[in-house]
């Protein structure tokens, strides 16, 4: 079996402005739209990319925006998340505290 990993293209430092961050500009050029980044590949690529890739993004976006358009999320006073991860089958964020406010 191979496992290819695809942690070297989503931190390689030469396509990244700030690749160990989390960094949401990263995906918007200079006027605030939306701009696509080919290093960006979570589903991976070629011919074993994933094949629910369509159905997941369409999941994430209905998912993320019902919470956010029902919730406020934040940091709780001096607890900023971080990028420390679980290592398994895939990398998982360490436990942390987040404040939930109904909009
Ligand atoms: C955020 C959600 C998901 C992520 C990040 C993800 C990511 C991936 C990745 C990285 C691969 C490996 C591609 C490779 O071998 O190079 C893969 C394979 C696969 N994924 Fe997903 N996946 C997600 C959701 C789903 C869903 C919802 C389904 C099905 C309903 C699915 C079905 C598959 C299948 C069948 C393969 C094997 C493709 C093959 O080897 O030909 N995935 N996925």
């Amino acid at each position: 079996m191979i496992i290819p990993t695809l942690h070297s293209v989503l931190h390689d430092e030469s396509m990244w402005e700030t690749p160990q961050s989390f960094n949401p500009e990263h995906f918007l050029d200079q006027d605030g739209q939306f701009r696509k980044r080919d290093a960006f590949m979570p589903f991976s690529t070629g011919k074993r990319v994933c094949l629910g890739e369509q159905l997941a993004r369409m999941e994430l976006f209905l998912f993320f925006t019902s919470l956010l358009q029902r919730f406020t999320f934040s940091a709780p006073a001096g607890k900023q998340p971080s990028l420390e991860f679980r290592l398994g089958v895939i990398r998982s964020p360490k436990p942390y505290h987040l404040l939930v406010t109904p909009r």
